[in-house]
C-alpha cells in the first residue's frame, strides 16, 4: 500500500479480467479513475488519520451494540425476534428506517419497468457474525437464494475481505465480486500488495502476545480482530496498531464490527466502487435502474449515501439495533435478507 510510486486507483485489466468477474463488458477495461483529493506525487493526502483513541471509543460502542441482548438471539435462520418491535427505541428508529420486508410492495411499485441491480455485503449480510473471521460460511440455503437473484438481476458483491477470499465464501461465479471495501475491483499497483504484507507482519508481530487478537491480510486493506480479545487488552491493540501505522503515513485506520480496519489512505470507497460498477456495467441510467445495496457495516454506509445522493435506489442497512444511518431501509439478520432476496425474485418470476 504505499501509494508514492504510482496512481492509487486505475483500471487494472488483469485484475478486472479475472473469471470472478465473470463477462464484464469490454467497456469496463477502459474505465479508469483519478480519485479527488489524491495526486500521484503521493503529497495530497487529504484524508486524516482517525485517531486512535477515537477508534477505540468507536470499538467500544459498536461492542456493547454487538453482544446486547438482541444480538444475542441472532442465530442465522428460524430464531423468534418477535418481542422486537416492543423495545421503544427500535420501533421509533423503524419508523425512520421501516423494514424492507414490510415495505416490499412500495419497493416494487417503485422499480416497475426499471431494471434491479443488486449489491450485497457479506459479513453480517450474507453469513452471519462469528468469532472466527475463517469461519464466517454462507450457508447453502442463501447461496441458492443469492444464486437465484443473480439469474435474474445483475448481482455484486462488495466486500472488506479480498476479491479471492470472499469468492472462496459465496462460491458463485455469475456474481460481480469488489473486495478489499472495493479497491479490489481496479487496484493496480503490485506496490498496495507488498505494502499490505509488510504492514502484516508488523501487525501480527506486534499482536501476537495478545490472546485472541488476529490479523487478516485483504490484499489492500488489513484486518486486526478483536473480538476474542478480552476487554481490558483492547486499548493496547489499539495502541499497537498506532504505533506500527507511524511508519505507514499513507494508511489509515477505521473501525468495523470489533474489527481495526487498515487501509490506504485514498479516496475511494464502497459507495466509489458501487459507482464503478454501475458505470462499468452500463447500469449508470438512473432513471431507468434501481440499485439495491444491502449491507450490515460503517464501511456501507458510503454506499448507502451515494444512492441517497443519486436520488435512485434503495440502500437496505441490516441491524438489530437503532442505528445512524443513509439508508432507507432495514433488516433485521442476514434471514431477512435472503428472505427480502426470494421475494425479488418471486416477484420477478410473476411478473414475467
Ligand atoms: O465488508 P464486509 O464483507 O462486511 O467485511 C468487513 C469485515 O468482515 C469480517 O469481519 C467481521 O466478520 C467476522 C466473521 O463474522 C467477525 O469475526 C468480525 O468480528 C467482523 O468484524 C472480515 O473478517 C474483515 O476482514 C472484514 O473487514
Amino acid at each position: 500500500m504505499d501509494l508514492s510510486n504510482s496512481s492509487p486507483v486505475i483500471t487494472d485489466p488483469v485484475a478486472i479480467s479475472q473469471p470472478l468477474l465473470g463477462g464484464l463488458p469490454s467497456n469496463l477495461m477502459q474505465f479508469s479513475v483519478m480519485p479527488s483529493g489524491y495526486s500521484s506525487s503521493g503529497m495530497n493526502v487529504s484524508v486524516s488519520r482517525l485517531k486512535i483513541e477515537e477508534v477505540l471509543v468507536n470499538g467500544l460502542l459498536d461492542a456493547m451494540k454487538s453482544s446486547s441482548p438482541r444480538r444475542k438471539l441472532n442465530v442465522e435462520f428460524g430464531e423468534d425476534n418477535s418481542s422486537e418491535e416492543e423495545d421503544p427505541a427500535y420501533s421509533a428508529w423503524m419508523a425512520k428506517c421501516p423494514s424492507a420486508l414490510s415495505s416490499f410492495k412500495q419497493i416494487v411499485a417503485s422499480a416497475q419497468g426499471k431494471k434491479i441491480a443488486v449489491f450485497l455485503d457479506y459479513d453480517g449480510t450474507l453469513s452471519p457474525i462469528v468469532d472466527d473471521p475463517d469461519k464466517a460460511v454462507m450457508s447453502p440455503v442463501m447461496r441458492a437464494a443469492v444464486r437465484n437473484v443473480a439469474k435474474y438481476f445483475p448481482t455484486a458483491i462488495v466486500s472488506g475481505r479480498s476479491r479471492n477470499k470472499v469468492f472462496e465464501f459465496v462460491k458463485l461465479k455469475e456474481l460481480y465480486y469488489a473486495g478489499s471495501h472495493g479497491m479490489d475491483i481496479m487496484a493496480s499497483s503490485a506496490n498496495h500488495e507488498h505494502s499490505a504484507e509488510k504492514v502484516t507482519k508488523s501487525l501480527l508481530q506486534v499482536v501476537s502476545g495478545i490472546e485472541g487478537a488476529t490479523v487478516e491480510n485483504n490484499k489492500f486493506c488489513v484486518s486486526v480482530h478483536y473480538r476474542n480479545v478480552a476487554e481490558k487488552d483492547w486499548k493496547l491493540v489499539a495502541q499497537l496498531v498506532n504505533e506500527v501505522l507511524e511508519a505507514f503515513p499513507r494508511l489509515k485506520v477505521t473501525n468495523g464490527r470489533m474489527v481495526l480496519e487498515v487501509r490506504p489512505v485514498i479516496d475511494w470507497d464502497k459507495g466509489k466502487a458501487v459507482e464503478f460498477l454501475l458505470q462499468s456495467l452500463n447500469l449508470n441510467d438512473s432513471e431507468n435502474v434501481i440499485p439495491i445495496y444491502i449491507g450490515d457495516d460503517r464501511t456501507d454506509e458510503d454506499a448507502f449515501k451515494v444512492l441517497r445522493q443519486r436520488n435512485c435506489g434503495y440502500g437496505i442497512l441490516v441491524s438489530q439495533v437503532p442505528k445512524e444511518t443513509e439508508a432507507f431501509y432495514s433488516l433485521r439478520d442476514p434471514s431477512e435478507v435472503m428472505e427480502f432476496l426470494n421475494f425479488l425474485v418471486r416477484r420477478k418470476k410473476h411478473s414475467m
